[in-house]
C-alpha cells in the first residue's frame, strides 16, 4: 500500500502542472482584459461564464465530481475576474452618495458596471474621500430636470480639490414593486421617498392607499422585502426591484415621462481633454463686470451651455457663477488667461465631453 508520503507526490506532480496552466491561463485572460479596455467591454460576461461550465462539465467522467468541478470552475473565473479588475485598476473605490439601489447607486453602476461602489451619508463625505484619495471617482447628482439644481455640490466643486471628468443623465421611472406573488389588487400601503409619491401622483390618486415615507427608495424596497406582506408595495426603479428580488407590479407609474437626473463624475485627475468645460468665477460686485466676462467668452467664440448663480455664503448678497462652455479646455488658454484677469477668483472644476 501507497504511504501518504507517496499520495502526496503524486498531489506534487498534479499541481505542477496546474501551476503552469495556471499561469498560462492567466496571461490569456490579462490579454482579454485589455481587449475589453480598449473596446469599453465590461468585465463579466455571463453568458460565456455558462458556455465555460457546461462545456467543461461535458469533460469530466467521473459523475460524482461535476459538482465539485462545477464550484471549481465557478472560483477559477471569479479569481480571472479578480485580476482583470486589479489589471484595469476597477475597485471599490467608487463613492456615491445614498445607499445600494438608490438612484445614485442605479447611476454609478451605469457607469462604473464592475464596481461595487462605496456608499456615504452625505455629498460633503463623497467630495472628501475623492479629494483625500480614499476612492479614486465620486458620483452625485447636480440637477433633476423636475426639482432644479442640487446647489450643495456646485458649493462644494468650489471647495473641494475635486474636479468633473464626466456626467451622466438618469432617466428617472418611478414603478409600484411588491415582494413576490402579490397583485396591484393586494396593496395597501405604499413606502417611498416623498419624491417618488410625488412623480407617481397620478397613479396613486384616489386609490386609497396609505402612503409612508420610508426615508429612501431604495430602504423602502428592502423594508418590503424584509417583512414579505403582499399588502405592502414600494415605489422605486426596476433596478432596485431586481436588487431586492421584488416584482414590478406596475411599470412607469411616474405622472411625467420626461424626468431626468443629471449626475456629475468627481475626480482628482488632472484635466483631460473634452468637448465641454466648466468653470466657477467671482467678479468684483461692480456694474458691467459680469458682461464682461460674457464678452470674453462670445469674442473668443465659445458657445455657453449653462450659466448659474449661488450666493458666496460668506459674503451676503454677493454671488459666484458657474458657467459651462462648449470647447475643448485644452485649446482655451488664452480665454481663461483674459477671465482670470478679469475677474476675483477662477476656477476650471470640469472638462468632459457630451
Ligand atoms: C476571461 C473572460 O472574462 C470573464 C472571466 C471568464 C473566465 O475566466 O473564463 C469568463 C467570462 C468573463 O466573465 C472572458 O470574457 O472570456
Amino acid at each position: 500500500m501507497k504511504d501518504l508520503e507517496d499520495w502526496r507526490r503524486e498531489i506534487d506532480r498534479v499541481d505542477g502542472e496546474i501551476a503552469k496552466l495556471f499561469e498560462e491561463r492567466m496571461h490569456i485572460v490579462e490579454g482579454i482584459a485589455r481587449y475589453k479596455q480598449a473596446n469599453g467591454m465590461q468585465v463579466l460576461d455571463s453568458a460565456r461564464e455558462d458556455a465555460v461550465i457546461s462545456k467543461n462539465l461535458g469533460r469530466i467522467e467521473d459523475q460524482g465530481l461535476k459538482e465539485y468541478y462545477r464550484q471549481f470552475l465557478v472560483e477559477m473565473m471569479n479569481i480571472s475576474k479578480e485580476y482583470q479588475k486589479a489589471i484595469l485598476n476597477i475597485g471599490e473605490d467608487v463613492a456615491y452618495q445614498g445607499v445600494r439601489g438608490a438612484f445614485s447607486y442605479i447611476a454609478m453602476k451605469r457607469l462604473f458596471k464592475d464596481s461595487p461602489g462605496k456608499p456615504y451619508a452625505t455629498f460633503e463625505e463623497v467630495f472628501s474621500a475623492v479629494s483625500s484619495g480614499e476612492a479614486r471617482y465620486g458620483v452625485v447628482p447636480v440637477e433633476n430636470s423636475y426639482t432644479g439644481e442640487i446647489g450643495e455640490v456646485f458649493d462644494l466643486l468650489k471647495r473641494y480639490d475635486c474636479r468633473i471628468v464626466k456626467t451622466y443623465n438618469l432617466k428617472i421611472d418611478q414603478n409600484l414593486i411588491g415582494v413576490k406573488g402579490s397583485r396591484i389588487e393586494d396593496i395597501r400601503e405604499v413606502y417611498s421617498h416623498p419624491q417618488g409619491f410625488l412623480q407617481s401622483e397620478k397613479f396613486l390618486k384616489g386609490r386609497g392607499w396609505k402612503q409612508v415615507d420610508y426615508g429612501n427608495t431604495a430602504a423602502s424596497a428592502k423594508y418590503i422585502s424584509e417583512v414579505g406582506d403582499v399588502n405592502k408595495g414600494a415605489i422605486g426603479s426596476v433596478e432596485t426591484a431586481r436588487l431586492y428580488d421584488l416584482e414590478v407590479l406596475a411599470e412607469n407609474i411616474n405622472t411625467t415621462d420626461n424626468n431626468y437626473t443629471k449626475f456629475i463624475v468627481i475626480s482628482r485627475e488632472e484635466l483631460r481633454p473634452g468637448s465641454v468645460f466648466s468653470l466657477l468665477i467671482t467678479t468684483e460686485h461692480r456694474m458691467g463686470e459680469l458682461a464682461r466676462i460674457i464678452k470674453s467668452i462670445e469674442r473668443y467664440g465659445y458657445n455657453m451651455l449653462n450659466i448659474k448663480s449661488r450666493p458666496i455664503k460668506d459674503i451676503p448678497w454677493e454671488y459666484y457663477f458657474y458657467i459651462e462652455l462648449e470647447g475643448d479646455v485644452v485649446k482655451a488658454g488664452d480665454l481663461l488667461r483674459e477671465l482670470e484677469e478679469n475677474s476675483k477668483y477662477l476656477k476650471v472644476v470640469g472638462s468632459y465631453s457630451r
